[in-house]
């Protein structure tokens, strides 16, 4: 029995340090404030280094939408009402690193960033769980532990199984290298947490207002759109945004605000608030072009796969 352990270990040692770099998959964890950039920059470091990507923030928005749907609006004494919702349903990301829907623009530069889409019980709700009132009752549903571990299963099987496969690649000399394959996960306690061993940890920050201001930006862009589908398809679904009522179209101090109350109640409360992982590098992006966090980023993990950085011009 004892051999068989030490033949194991051998083997398993020879593996994972052949060729000089670890095989076992490559986990990057970016935690951070509301708006500061998680979700685009993890999905473009994803399609950077060919690896799987996971929005950890999406299940908690999509137990949120399971909350509203079901007329839950107490979440302190319906926790484990939601808890039972969350078993009974089905999450699915699909990150799709080849979507026309998503090309480079103003903000991203040459960078695509790839579109990702969340199934919950098979239903496409990756808008409905961006919209105000989750958003507002989002961090509520964050702040319960039972939930939080309920969500928290969900998010690492998801995880593993969006995880990309090691590969065989020569290195400048010509000798072959195994590169771990591997994942992005975006949220606030993913580095703390959920991946304590991540190989790498980024803590993604940037001023409030910056944050409010891009934010709005997105707001207003996306309104743009859908108003000029709605005139382009002749219906009156939608207004166009310039006919908006104030109420409609909240303002950038007001975005500023709502950030600012969730982040206090993410930082404030009692289960894996978010905190910055001691071992994690902070970036600050409030002047940063998004080329330069995302290409940082990758050379960061290429340095730590032990591959040549490709981006020291940046
Ligand atoms: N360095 C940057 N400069 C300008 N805009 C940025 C930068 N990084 C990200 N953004 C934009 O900020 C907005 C919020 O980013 P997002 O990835 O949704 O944040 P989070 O996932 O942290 O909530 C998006 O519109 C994104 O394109
Ligand atoms: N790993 C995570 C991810 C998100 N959350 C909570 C905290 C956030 O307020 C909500 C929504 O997260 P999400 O990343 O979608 O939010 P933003 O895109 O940054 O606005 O979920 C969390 O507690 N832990």
């Amino acid at each position: 029995m004892l051999r068989t352990q030490a033949a194991l270990f051998r083997w398993t040692t020879r593996r994972l340090f052949a060729h000089g770099t670890p095989v076992r998959n490559f986990t990057i964890a970016i935690d951070g404030p509301a708006a500061s950039g998680k979700s685009s920059t993890a999905r473009a470091v994803a399609l950077e280094l060919g690896f799987g990507y996971i929005d950890s923030g999406s299940i908690y928005r999509c137990a949120t939408l399971l909350a509203l749907r079901s007329g839950i609006t107490d979440i302190s004494s319906h926790a484990n009402q939601l808890i039972d919702l969350i078993n009974k349903s089905s999450v699915d990301i699909k990150f799709q690193p080849s979507s026309s829907r998503s090309a480079p623009n103003l903000i991203t530069g040459r960078l695509t960033v790839p579109d990702v889409r969340i199934l919950l019980n098979d239903e496409d709700v990756s808008d409905e769980i961006r919209k105000p009132d989750v958003n507002r009752m989002v961090a509520k549903v964050a702040s319960d532990g039972g939930i939080r571990a309920a969500v928290m299963s969900v998010q690492r099987a998801l995880a593993k199984a969006a995880e990309t496969r090691s590969t065989e690649m020569r290195d400048k000399k010509g000798a072959v290298k195994s590169v771990p394959g591997g994942v992005v996960m975006d949220g606030r306690d993913i580095g703390t947490t959920i991946f304590p061993n991540a190989e790498l940890k980024i803590y993604l920050d940037a001023s409030a207002m910056a944050r409010a201001i891009r934010r709005w930006d997105e707001m207003n862009s996306k309104l743009k759109e859908e108003a000029t589908k709605a005139k382009s398809l002749d219906t009156s679904d939608a207004a166009p945004a310039a006919e908006r009522t104030p109420t409609e179209y909240p303002s950038v101090e007001d975005i500023a605000r709502e950030l600012e109350e969730r982040d206090y109640a993410d930082i404030n409360r009692q289960h894996s608030p978010l905190r910055i992982a001691t071992d994690a590098v902070v970036i600050d992006n409030t002047s940063m072009t998004f080329e330069q966090q995302v290409y940082s980023i990758a050379d960061l993990a290429r340095d730590r796969m032990g591959l040549e950085r490709k981006h020291d011009d940046v």
